[in-house]
């Protein structure tokens, strides 16, 4: 990784977008300022203390008059509901905050408070519903309720719940619903795999550059990171392994700068908002630098920028897009296929037939063992990857580390202005819809000994996501279903490939000892995410 103020360096080029120089200018003379007063009050304590108290109590009162109106808020939205077919509030919540149950632990407040059914609960003003298992295929088969504004709110990416002043703000993340086109011409069959030779290129770089002993939910996720900016951003960044690590790095701190308490209380200056518009100047930076080379060089058809110049976006609407498309796209893929070795590796038996199943199709292309795997792989096409009776058993064995391992709460919202009918109860406009992926995958109802990682539960025999309709929502269902599926699988394929025909590898701590067992699957995050505890892979090189 190149240090920060490289990224910073970087970032000084120009931009091509007033708003956001202008803000940045004015961010700039704000944290001077701050600097400036740190020093001042650093030589005069009490004066220091005194602000502290003073802030804190403007902070409490604040707060206290928010609690209030959310409180008042809601005893009279609960009244208005109570009047309709809502569904129950749930008991799980505390007086003016709501739920913060959920926050703690997010599968296992929607499992204890959907006991009883589909039931309400409020997060202060947001209104929420969390739906039972029961009404799924409502859930996802309905295509009225929003999507990535649902998603916006709950992760607190979004200053206010209020449509027209995201617009005013410049956050429409959608693009006016032009977004979700825009990346699905990007997601082409065609342009991926005219693409693919650079894919091919840049994954053997990447794993063929390994450490004996890695983290892969950090070096995968680089990887994984490359190759999608590669597809949906821009070639001159993805040319550029650097540029891409400035580029994680601010990307992991984007993605943890939503915190209950931005959620919980949206229009609220919190240091958190202030940096995430701080790092969005940077990406925006790093995206004009390479839009300024795309512009100097002529055209480029393979290079997403250039599509994204011809449907005639602005510097910032190229920003928001690649940024919206990376958050879908990168941290579900990089943390998977990071899971997916990880079980393999702590599945021998598993490893083995893998790796001879992919050897096989290899040589089946390109025989000759000599060659390096890029040219081995020239002639093999994203079809031919994604063809599952090519790849049977590593097929499989991902279904079951999507099973095992996606557990995260999916959102709707009503956006309509309106009262909606769904599934029997009234979703007031505002309302969020959540519903969890647990209440399939980590159900014995549904599959046998949930917990374990076993993908002969997907074999002709058992079939076990055949039993119950809608059993299955690793790439999701009905209405949303993903949109990167075949990308997602391609990069994850081709990192498998890579690595189980390269190495010999296991599961171990940090110091190189073996680890026992993998960490246990995480249900309570808010996103699909790494393990809390370092998991490393011990790696020889294979002759
Ligand atoms: C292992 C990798 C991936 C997994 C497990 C995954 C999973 C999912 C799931 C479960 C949904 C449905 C969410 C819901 O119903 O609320 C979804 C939707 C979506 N995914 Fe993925 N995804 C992956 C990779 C990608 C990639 C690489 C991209 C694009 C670069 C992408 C773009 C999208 C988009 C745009 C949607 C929303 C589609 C719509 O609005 O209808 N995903 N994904």
């Amino acid at each position: 990784m190149i240090p920060t103020t490289s990224v910073f360096q970087f970032g000084l080029g120009p931009s091509n977008d007033n708003r956001i120089s202008t803000n940045a200018a004015a961010l700039h003379i704000c944290l001077l300022c701050h600097t400036r007063q740190t020093d001042f009050l650093s030589r005069s304590p009490l004066l220091m203390l005194q602000l502290a108290i003073i802030l804190s109590t403007a902070l409490l009162a604040a707060l206290i008059v928010v609690g209030f109106a959310s409180w008042h808020n809601r005893r009279t939205g609960k009244a208005k509901i109570l009047t309709s077919r809502a569904a129950p509030y749930t008991s799980l919540t505390y007086p003016i905050l709501g739920s913060l149950q959920y926050f703690s632990g997010h599968w296992d407040f929607l499992r204890s408070a959907t006991k009883e059914g589909t039931v309400s609960f409020h997060l202060a003003r947001q209104q929420c519903i969390a739906v039972d298992v029961d009404k799924r295929q409502e859930f996802f088969s309905d295509s009225r309720p929003a999507f990535a504004l649902a998603y916006a709110v709950m992760l607190g990416a979004t200053p206010s719940m209020n449509r027209d002043f995201l617009m005013h703000m410049g956050f429409d993340i959608t693009l006016g619903g032009r977004a979700v086109k825009f990346l699905a011409a990007l997601l082409r069959n065609e342009r991926v795999n005219a693409s693919r030779h650079v894919l091919y290129q840049y994954a053997e770089e990447s794993i063929g550059a390994l450490e004996p002993i890695t983290n892969p939910f950090d070096s995968i996720y680089r990887t994984v990171f490359r190759l999608t900016i590669n597809t949906i951003a821009a070639s001159s960044i993805s040319a550029n392994p650097a540029v891409c690590d400035a580029l994680v790095k601010i990307f992991h701190e984007l993605d943890r700068s939503g915190t209950p308490a931005t959620i919980l209380f949206p229009w609220f200056p919190w240091w958190e908002r202030v940096r995430r518009f701080y790092l969005m100047k940077h990406f925006h930076d790093i995206m004009m630098v390479a839009l300024a080379e795309r512009r100097r060089e002529g055209r480029d058809d393979e290079d997403p920028l250039q599509f994204l110049l011809d449907e005639g976006l602005s510097s910032l609407e190229i920003t928001q897009f690649t940024l919206a498309a990376l958050f879908a796209g990168i941290a579900n893929t990089g943390v998977v296929a990071a899971y997916f070795l990880c079980d393999l590796a702590s599945h021998p038996s598993y490893l083995a037939l893998i790796r001879a199943e992919i050897l096989s199709f290899i040589d089946s292309f390109h025989p000759d063992p000599t060659l390096p795997f890029s040219t081995r792989f020239h002639s093999i096409t994203l079809d031919q990857w994604l063809n599952p009776s090519n790849l049977p058993l590593t097929h499989r064995c991902l279904k079951e580390t999507l099973r095992l391992r996606i557990a995260t709460p999916f959102h709707r919202l009503n956006d309509s202005g309106a009262d909606m009918e769904f599934g029997g109860t009234v979703v007031p406009h505002g309302t969020i819809l959540t519903f969890h992926s647990s209440f399939m995958h980590h159900n014995e109802a549904f599959y046998v000994d949930p917990m374990r990682w076993d993908p002969e539960r997907f074999g002709v025999e058992r079939a076990e996501d055949k039993g119950r309709p809608m059993a299955f929502a690793g790439w999701g269902l009905g209405k949303h279903q993903c949109l990167g599926q075949r990308l997602g699988k391609f990069e994850i394929f081709l990192i498998t490939a890579l690595a189980v025909c390269s190495y010999d590898m296991e599961v171990v701590e940090k110091d190189g000892t073996p680890m026992v067992e993998m960490p246990p699957v995480q249900l309570n995050d808010a996103v699909v995410s790494p393990p809390k505890r370092d998991v490393y892979l011990k790696l020889n090189a294979r002759c």
